[in-house]
């Protein structure tokens, strides 16, 4: 039998860093040749094809540049040929490149979103392993139609679950509150679990102007004014647990609402999703009646990811509900 034919975009990130010796700090320095050279016999299992996107670390990639990214991609899975896509990526913004792929792209082939912890120049350089298994996981029959999966670690998670959780271990990607889908076990993917709820939105456009602010005590309104000052479209709270706020933020959301301004809040609590269930000033009932959106368990940034999508759609607060809410939310 043939093999199967992945195609792999390269845009940056450690996995493609060296450490430059003149400021003793890691820059971007392999080409995507150099980096696929040290993934060795790689071509026993697929036949490659090299795109090349950018070298840009993960903080510097912009929700312009994932949708560029997604519409690559999308190019490239409705080709006969190829079976499937891997994107190395810094991992400082992968799960937001991930999850933005994951809500835009329909096609059942697998795409894996793959980066390193390590870079070039130091021991133990995980890019050619964690590239390698993510191969392995694209030309898997069992990784079909499980939406963007994130690769890195031998562990393969969901891109609308996974966040990065540690600064340094190889082993920081991870489903917190629902754990992996699989692992990549000599060479083979095997999943233990699957995702419910696939919620996609097609488009090929993204609003950029939506903001995230994270909540603290004694918070007040001043930064929710800049947004609207700022010409904000939509902005993502992080709430405190349940999904409560500190009263004084209060005239701050009537203020962006009053306006138009789409308000969707998530929790700080890295697990668990937000509910109405406090009555207080700035509890999640009181912020549910004035017309504030509830997001789930999604992060801060993924719920930001998601509602720059919904608002490229649409600009109507129930459509926008829907999105967020539909299958989570009963009332
Ligand atoms: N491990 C990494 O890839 C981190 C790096 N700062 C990046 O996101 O480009």
């Amino acid at each position: 039998m043939s093999n199967k034919k992945v195609a792999v975009i390269f845009t940056g990130g450690t996995i493609s860093m060296k450490v430059d010796p003149r400021i003793s700090a890691a820059i971007p320095a392999l080409s995507s040749e150099e980096i696929m050279s040290m993934v060795t016999n790689i071509d026993r299992f697929a036949d490659i094809e090299i795109v090349d996107f950018e070298r840009i670390p993960g903080p510097h990639m912009t929700p312009k540049k994932m949708m560029e990214l997604s519409k690559i991609t999308k190019k490239l899975v409705e080709r006969q040929d190829i079976d499937g896509v891997v994107i190395t990526h810094g991992t400082d913004t992968l799960e937001e490149t991930a999850f933005l792929m994951d809500l835009n792209n329909f096609s059942d082939k697998p795409i894996v979103i793959a980066g390193a912890m390590r870079n070039g120049s130091e021991l133990g350089y995980d890019g050619p392993s964690n590239l390698a298994a993510a191969i392995c996981t694209v030309i898997s029959e069992q990784a079909k139609n499980k939406g963007v999966l994130v690769v890195m670690n031998n562990e393969v998670n969901a891109a609308s679950e996974v966040t990065k959780t540690h600064t340094l271990s190889l082993d920081t990607f991870k489903s917190l509150e629902f754990g992996p889908l699989g692992i990549v076990d000599n060479d083979e993917v095997i999943f233990y679990r699957d995702i419910v709820k696939h919620h996609h939105i097609e488009t090929d456009k993204i609003e950029e102007k939506v903001y995230l602010i994270k909540s603290y005590a004694g918070i007040d309104s001043s930064l929710i004014n800049f947004c609207i000052d700022n010409g904000a479209k939509g902005i993502v709270i992080e709430a405190m647990g349940r999904g409560n706020l500190p009263p004084m933020m209060v005239d701050g959301i009537k203020n962006a609402i009053s306006r138009g301004i789409k308000i969707v809040l998530v929790s700080r609590c890295p697990m668990g999703r937000v509910l109405d269930s406090y009555g207080y000033e700035g509890g999640g009932k009181n912020l549910r009646n004035l017309g504030v959106i509830f997001g789930g368990s999604l992060n801060g940034q993924k719920a930001r990811i998601k509602l720059m999508l919904a608002l490229s759609i649409t600009n109507d607060i129930e459509e926008v509900k829907e999105i967020f809410e539909k299958d989570f939310y009963t009332k």
